[in-house]
């Protein structure tokens, strides 16, 4: 079934290269050097510790990629009115104590819904970026649409379970662990049919979904731009050991390209309209205010409050958790835990922020 596919406005060969849109050059740049250099350190047999990968992925997922979630929700309810706003509230904590409530009465589930949180986020996250900056118009159906989010989100997932499956064994145990202890132990027998039917499937999909885009590549080149991502992506976690790996994914691929749809879209930004807004009452109208110490002093106390919240549900999670650590080290544990954590309050914020938001939402493109 056909639908809409947005046209390129923009040389998109030429931003893949010198970069018009500089956030989208810096996201390649930064994964290209990282597989480069840790091809260079597997090549002089150099084996980086865990608790350092460990600390590396807390730096990338709470430092610098936690602030950009936090932001992704502000400017997006920035002039919805005042019963959105509570709405998508209501919702989104709804959804954060449903996800909760799963992991503690079935971790391994609860874990499996995680992973897919983390492949949703990456891939539709992913998809609305190329519509904003290099184009869509290879992709020419819904089924070719799926495909595109399910190769971007998969390498985030899939392929470091193919790559290095031990430590992803070992994580997930532990993630399990935090609630009941030993609970993935009765799965341990199929991982290994699990890794290569995992493995070869998305060689397939990756395959199928370059394949299907060049038959149908419009001379736009959002086809050259699409393939050489997500063959970036899949490089770049196939040689990265998984937790360094997807601790600084998220700050330099997800955040950076996010910030790349922004600058595309800016100025053109419709929802942001306070003419078209029908409703006067609006949680953030203080931000609206000529007055730019307000603005700022505002835009600081929303920051705020968002931290204090977040933090707050880490240490409430981490209070009512069996288990918190997973039994392990506070770096390699903390790994587990704030992987657990992240994609609780990341589930409603692709389900609400993005999916219930059908007119705007966080990966809004006009
Ligand atoms: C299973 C597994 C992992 C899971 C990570 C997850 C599930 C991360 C989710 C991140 C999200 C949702 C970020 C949103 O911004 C690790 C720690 C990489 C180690 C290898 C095994």
């Amino acid at each position: 079934m056909g639908v809409e596919t947005r046209t390129p406005h923009s040389t998109h060969v030429r931003s893949l290269v010198v970069g018009e849109n500089r956030p989208l050059t810096v996201s390649r740049l930064a994964l290209v050097g990282l597989a480069v250099a840790f091809l260079g350190l597997r090549a002089a047999e150099v084996t980086i510790p865990m608790q350092w990968q460990a600390g590396v992925y807390l730096l990338g997922m709470v430092a610098m990629n936690l602030p950009h979630g936090g932001y992704e929700h502000f400017s997006n309810l920035r002039r919805r009115g005042i019963a959105f706003q509570s709405t998508y509230l209501a919702l989104y904590l709804g959804g954060i104590g449903a996800f909760v409530a799963l992991f503690f009465l079935s971790p391994v589930l609860g874990l499996a819904v995680a992973c897919g949180v983390a492949v949703a986020k990456g891939g539709h996250g992913g998809l609305h970026v190329m519509d904003a900056t290099t184009g869509t118009g290879h992709l020419q159906s819904r089924v070719q649409r799926a495909l595109a989010a399910a190769v971007r989100g998969g390498a985030v997932m899939v392929v470091p379970l193919f790559a290095f499956p031990g430590t992803f064994h070992t994580f997930s145990s532990l993630m399990v662990g935090i609630f009941e202890p030993g609970a993935l132990g009765p799965y341990a027998a199929n991982f290994e049919t699990t890794r290569l039917l995992a493995g070869g499937g998305y060689a397939l999909a990756l395959g199928t979904h370059l394949g299907l885009g060049f038959v149908r590549r419009d001379g736009s080149g959002s086809w050259v731009a699409d393939a050489v991502d997500s063959v970036l992506l899949a490089g770049y976690f196939l040689v990265v050991p998984v937790v360094v790996a997807v601790g600084l994914y998220f700050p330099f691929w997800y955040s950076a390209r996010q910030v790349a749809r922004e600058v595309e879209i800016d100025g053109r930004d419709s929802r942001l309209d306070p003419d078209e807004s029908d409703e006067t009452a609006d949680l953030l109208g203080f931000l609206d205010s000529e007055d730019t110490r307000v603005v700022t002093l505002g835009a600081w106390g929303v920051l705020v409050v968002g931290s204090v919240a977040t933090f707050g549900l880490a240490a409430l999670l981490y209070t009512l958790s069996p288990n918190p650590l997973g039994g392990s080290t506070l770096l390699v544990g903390g790994v587990a835990f704030w992987s657990v954590f992240v994609s609780i309050i990341a589930l409603p914020h692709v389900v609400v922020g993005s999916w219930f938001d059908h007119d705007g939402g966080i990966w809004y493109v006009p």
